[in-house]
């Protein structure tokens, strides 16, 4: 077994303490014992790796079974860094049992990571605080010494870029722009491997388990709610191309990610936080002290323009699957059938996406269904552009909006029942907003795409799919 070494370098004690509502939450804190991220392992040899926490008398391990083909030349100081990243932000699963608003951390950290921790826990954790109706913004105090960042290792990573997939549209759509490079799929499943497949890209593959004491605690009436899953993802990404020499890690995360899903007495709460600008700038300065890229190719992206590029690529296009329902620990190990469940937000929102771009028939050939017609659903799409959004990954209000409006006004849509009965309605609120699907296809707003990926990506762009009549 080898365990990266126990690193106490020079250090300045730091407590950490932020948020309006922390008098209540140090209440809430003072009555329970903080959470603590404690020990954690990897063997190389197995690429097993152990994250242990504690809360109160409950010890939780979360387990990765990592790729050992894929280890070249590690350094131990990165390799280090890079797992205390993971330890930090998988502990959110494990801290929500009661979200004891104090964390104690017992190695040093950089500054930066303890942004990205903090971060994780108080926005990524937004969601979850707003369900249980704890304060919001959720604040935590992290009790952790501070250490300086290590100094660069000389050599740059030679394995070339790696791009963690989801199995829907975006990574898709990454996985046609970025070439060479290798994907990675966090837990994978079918739906992953079939659309890596399709887009001729090598695949590796990360086995993550929950510590079954979790469920068990939930059920004895544990707090739940979301956790920044995509935070996980990314950490685990930066950890493989730490171990593999890859890099950089190109996640594909749109701009819409950045709107709020509701807001709490003026508090911003959004369910895809950690998919948001503010974290990946947070994440990309950690994952800098371990010479690793890390930024969103779609940042600059509207979900409609992703979308019309992906419906230009018949083969990859019927290959994804965005429905999260097929993406529940049960589909994990293809245990269950993976499908477009055409009855939950982002179903509908994905397919009111891709009737932008496709004729009825086109669409249900994707689908397998088509939720247009089904006039039990238009309460389903009206939710997608309410003030209060649906808590999954769909696009901005305007957005939708706009493209029911525009689906209202064509030929080969505009006939559907659900269509005619939310058209109008749809192209009032868009009205209002100035929202066209024209103007969602203009790609805008701050990113940190490297010029030669930004090319990449517009060339593929440039033979998009214009909107059907
Ligand atoms: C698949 C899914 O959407 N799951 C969300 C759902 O959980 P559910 O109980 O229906 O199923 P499981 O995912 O199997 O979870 C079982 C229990 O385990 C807990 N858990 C799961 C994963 C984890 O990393 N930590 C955990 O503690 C979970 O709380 C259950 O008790 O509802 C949950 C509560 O709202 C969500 O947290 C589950 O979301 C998953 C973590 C997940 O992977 N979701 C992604 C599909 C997702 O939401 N992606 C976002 C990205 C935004 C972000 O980065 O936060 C998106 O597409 O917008
Ligand atoms: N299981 C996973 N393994 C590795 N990376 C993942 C995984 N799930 C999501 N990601 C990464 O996180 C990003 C955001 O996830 P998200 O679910 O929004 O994307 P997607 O699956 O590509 O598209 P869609 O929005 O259509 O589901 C993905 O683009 C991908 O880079």
């Amino acid at each position: 077994m080898r365990e990266p070494s126990d690193d106490s370098r020079g250090s300045i004690a730091a407590r950490n303490e932020r948020g309006a509502d922390r008098d209540a939450e140090s209440d809430r804190g003072a009555s329970s014992d903080p959470f603590v991220v404690a020990e954690r392992s990897l063997d190389l040899t197995t690429g097993e790796a152990a994250f242990t926490y504690r809360l109160g008398d409950d010890e939780f391990t979360e387990r990765l079974v990592l790729d050992t083909e894929h280890v070249a030349g590690v350094d131990l100081a990165r390799l280090d860094a890079a797992l205390d990243l993971v330890h930090l932000v998988m502990g959110t699963s494990y801290y929500k049992l009661r979200a004891p608003g104090r964390v104690t951390v017992t190695r040093p950290l950089t500054a930066a990571q303890l942004a990205v921790a903090e971060a994780a826990y108080t926005h990524g954790l937004g969601e979850f605080a707003a369900v249980n109706r704890l304060p919001v913004p959720h604040a935590v105090q992290f009790d952790v010494e501070l250490r300086p960042a290590d100094p660069p290792p000389a050599d740059a990573a030679a394995g070339g870029a790696l791009l963690p997939v989801g199995g829907g549209k975006d990574s898709a759509l990454a996985l046609v722009v970025v070439t060479p490079a290798t994907a990675l799929a966090i837990n994978p499943t079918g739906a992953q491997r079939d659309v890596t497949a399709a887009a001729g890209v090598p695949l590796i593959g990360v086995r993550r388990r929950l510590d079954p004491l979790l469920a068990e605690r939930t059920r004895a009436g544990g707090l739940n709610g979301h956790v920044p899953v995509t935070a996980i993802n990314s950490a685990i990404s930066t950890l493989v191309a730490v171990l593999g020499g890859f890099g950089p890690v190109v996640f594909a995360n749109e701009r819409s990610a950045d709107e709020e899903t509701l807001e709490v007495d003026g508090a911003r709460v959004n369910h895809q936080y950690s998919k948001s600008y503010e974290f990946e700038r947070l994440f990309a300065a950690a994952a800098a002290e371990l010479d690793v890229g890390y930024f969103s190719l779609t940042r600059q992206l509207s979900e409609l323009a992703t979308v019309a590029a992906v419906a230009a690529l018949p083969g990859l296009r019927e290959e994804i699957l965005s429905c999260n329902r097929s993406y529940t620990q049960e589909h994990l190990g293809g245990r269950a059938t993976q499908r477009w469940c055409l009855h939950c937000d982002k179903c509908l929102f994905t397919f009111l996406c891709f009737a932008v771009f496709l004729t009825p028939e086109e669409a249900v050939a994707m689908f397998g269904g088509n939720p247009l017609e089904d006039t039990s659903l238009a309460d389903g799409f009206r939710v997608l552009w309410a003030t209060e959004k649906p808590f999954d990954c769909v696009g901005e209000r305007a957005e939708s909006a706009a493209a029911m409006a525009h689906l209202a006004r064509s030929t080969a849509w505009g006939g559907f029942p659900v269509v005619r009965a939310l058209g109008e309605e749809a192209a009032s609120f868009a009205a209002v907003t100035g929202a066209t699907v024209a103007g969602f296809l203009e790609p805008h707003g701050p990113h940190a795409v490297p010029p030669a990926y930004l090319e990449s990506l517009q060339r593929v762009l440039a033979e998009a799919r214009p909107p059907v009549r």
